[in-house]
């Protein structure tokens, strides 16, 4: 459908480049837009996808290269689904541990039963600042908060999501098991097919 050979990532976060480039194996180089820009756009949208669009489309227009963009976070269900898009925001720009430790707060004394969530991860790919058609993919992967952190692998909220189909946290399982099982895997297992790649 589409010849990339070299795309832009529209994101500052490394576990994600580290991850979507281990998904597109060799074919594809991903780009940081790190070598074109230290400035991050504000994520001014009230939707995943608009996050998405509106991260790629800068990218693509800072690099001139086209551009993939990811915009993800969890949805806490006792929590009515926040922090969800504003998950890295959540404890106000003070990183991964305060994040993970508001978390644990906000769902102190709550049971198990009710400790439900889903990651969430919207991909966008536009193939030039302007184009009037982005493929977007999402991909949703369910478990549930744990009431400690465990793990040493991923990034973010991984330490705090237990995995039922694995019975461990999203950072225990090695790096190529959450690349096959991830909300992220799929939506990229569905933007490969897009492209033709799969
Ligand atoms: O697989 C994951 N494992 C653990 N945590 C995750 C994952 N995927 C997203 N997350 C969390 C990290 C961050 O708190 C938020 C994403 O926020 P999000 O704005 O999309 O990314 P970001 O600001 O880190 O980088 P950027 O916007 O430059 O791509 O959800
Ligand atoms: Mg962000």
């Amino acid at each position: 459908m589409m010849n990339i050979q070299q795309l832009v990532l529209a994101s500052h976060n490394a576990g994600k480049l580290k991850e979507l480039q281990a998904m597109l194996g060799d074919t594809v180089q991903l780009r940081s837009i790190g070598e074109f820009s230290s400035v991050e756009p504000e994520e001014t949208g009230l939707s995943f996808v608009e996050n998405a669009i509106l991260k790629a489309r800068n990218a693509a227009r800072i690099s001139g290269l086209p551009a993939l963009a990811d915009d993800s976070g969890l949805a806490v269900d006792f929590l009515g689904g926040a922090p969800g898009i504003y998950s890295a925001r959540y404890a106000d720009g003070k990183g991964d541990a305060a994040n993970n430790a508001k978390l644990l707060d906000a769902l102190k004394d709550v049971p198990e039963a009710e400790r439900g969530a889903q990651f969430v991860c919207v991909l966008a790919l536009v193939r030039h600042a302007d184009d009037p058609l982005p493929i977007l993919c999402e991909g949703l992967w369910h478990g549930r908060i744990l009431t400690a952190a465990s793990g040493e692998y991923g990034f973010g909220y991984d330490p705090l999501f237990w995995v039922p189909e694995t019975n461990c946290s999203s950072a225990d399982l090695a790096p190529a098991d959450k690349n096959r099982l991830s909300h992220r895997a799929r939506a990229m297992s569905l933007l490969r097919q897009r492209l033709g790649l799969a």
